[in-house]
């Protein structure tokens, strides 16, 4: 049986609600297929090269696809799934929907399935909450306007998931204020809520911050960016420990930053486009050590002296460390 045969079969792949992911489950490595902006050109043909890039990963191992329909490669996932043969099963597919306005779940969700060749999704997200409007606005009326909004989204999601078409339904980039409103008047909470993670950005204070309200709520984190501090971010305070740690089990840096996020239960949402690399992060790279709790701290606690977001800018509040 090989290395990745051996978790699959141990920690076999997840549905959501994820209080079956374990530590070291492969499925918690999930490949993303967006901001690496793989496609080239037009964006209406077909990209063969994402085609490749998407094979490449499923070679590897990574039947976790994270997609979303702003992305623009939904199509080409399809493709490569379908050469792929893969039973559908094995697979866990998630997209987003950008809640275009005036335009319904259920035709974004039509479309979605139709590019990536499925009859379901395992997990559909609303991508961002920013199109309802500001649900901290000192206008009391802008802000109930936004609930409103929200909660309108959520009920056309819960009947994506009465539908059969969608499994899993959940969020991203939903700040705590954000969840309260969905779960006021949701018949099926969010499972998940996908937020940019890593040592400069945890999310939590000392009354536990939104990483906290979820883990109450049982809403799973799933971590985009996760390699921040090792690229875009770097260099910075947390060089040193990520160092000394890979040092210690043999590893890379990058390797340490994916299983700081493992360790904390959090799934790891991961992207290249190089092969080798991906291959590295499976064989046995991510899988093949834990960190022990005081790496983990020592991590945290070094990442605290900074703060860096590297998504959605514009759309955040500067001191939104919460
Ligand atoms: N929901 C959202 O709003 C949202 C936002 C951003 C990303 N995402 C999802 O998350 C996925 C991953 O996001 P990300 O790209 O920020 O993840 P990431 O932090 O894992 O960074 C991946 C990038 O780092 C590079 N890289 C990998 N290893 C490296 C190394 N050792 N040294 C230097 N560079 C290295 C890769 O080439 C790749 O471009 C996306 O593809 C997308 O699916 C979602
Ligand atoms: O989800 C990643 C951030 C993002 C929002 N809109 C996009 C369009 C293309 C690539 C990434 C993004």
């Amino acid at each position: 049986m090989s290395h990745l045969e051996r978790h699959r079969s141990k920690f076999h792949l997840f549905p959501y609600p994820i209080q079956r992911l374990t530590l070291s489950s492969l499925d918690q490595l999930s490949y993303g297929l967006g901001t690496a902006r793989f496609k080239r050109g037009n964006k209406d043909t077909l990209d063969e090269s994402t085609i490749e890039y998407t094979l490449a990963a499923l070679r590897q191992g990574y039947y976790h696809l994270d997609c979303a329909e702003v992305y623009g490669n939904e199509a080409e996932v399809g493709v490569a799934l379908s050469r792929a043969d893969i039973p559908r099963s094995k697979l866990y597919i998630t997209t987003k929907s950008s809640c275009n306005k005036g335009e319904s779940i259920d035709l974004a969700l039509t479309r979605s399935l139709s590019k990536l060749g499925t009859d379901y999704v395992d997990l559909y997200l609303i991508h961002s909450p920013f199109w309802a409007g500001d649900i901290n606005s000192p206008d009391p009326e802008v802000a109930a306007a936004a609930a409103r909004a929200l909660q309108e989204k959520w009920a056309e999601m819960e009947a994506a998931k009465d539908s059969g078409r969608v499994k899993s339904i959940g969020v991203s980039n939903f700040l705590k204020e954000h969840i309260e409103a969905v779960l006021k008047t949701a018949r099926y909470p969010p499972v998940v809520n996908q937020i940019e993670f890593h040592p400069y950005l945890q999310h939590h204070d000392a009354e536990g911050g939104l990483l906290g309200y979820m883990k109450e709520k049982g809403i799973v984190a799933e971590a985009y960016g996760p390699l921040t501090a090792v690229t875009k971010a770097a260099p910075g305070p947390v060089d040193e420990v990520y160092e000394k740690v890979a040092r210690k089990y043999g590893v890379t840096p990058a390797e340490v930053a994916l299983r700081w996020c493992l360790d904390q239960g959090v799934v790891a949402i991961t992207t290249s486009s190089k092969e080798e690399r991906l291959r590295g992060w499976v064989r046995p790279g991510v899988l093949g050590f834990e960190l022990t709790k005081e790496e983990v701290e020592d991590i945290a606690q070094k990442g605290r002296e900074k703060h860096f977001r590297g998504f959605w800018n514009n759309k955040f509040k500067e001191d939104d460390r919460r």
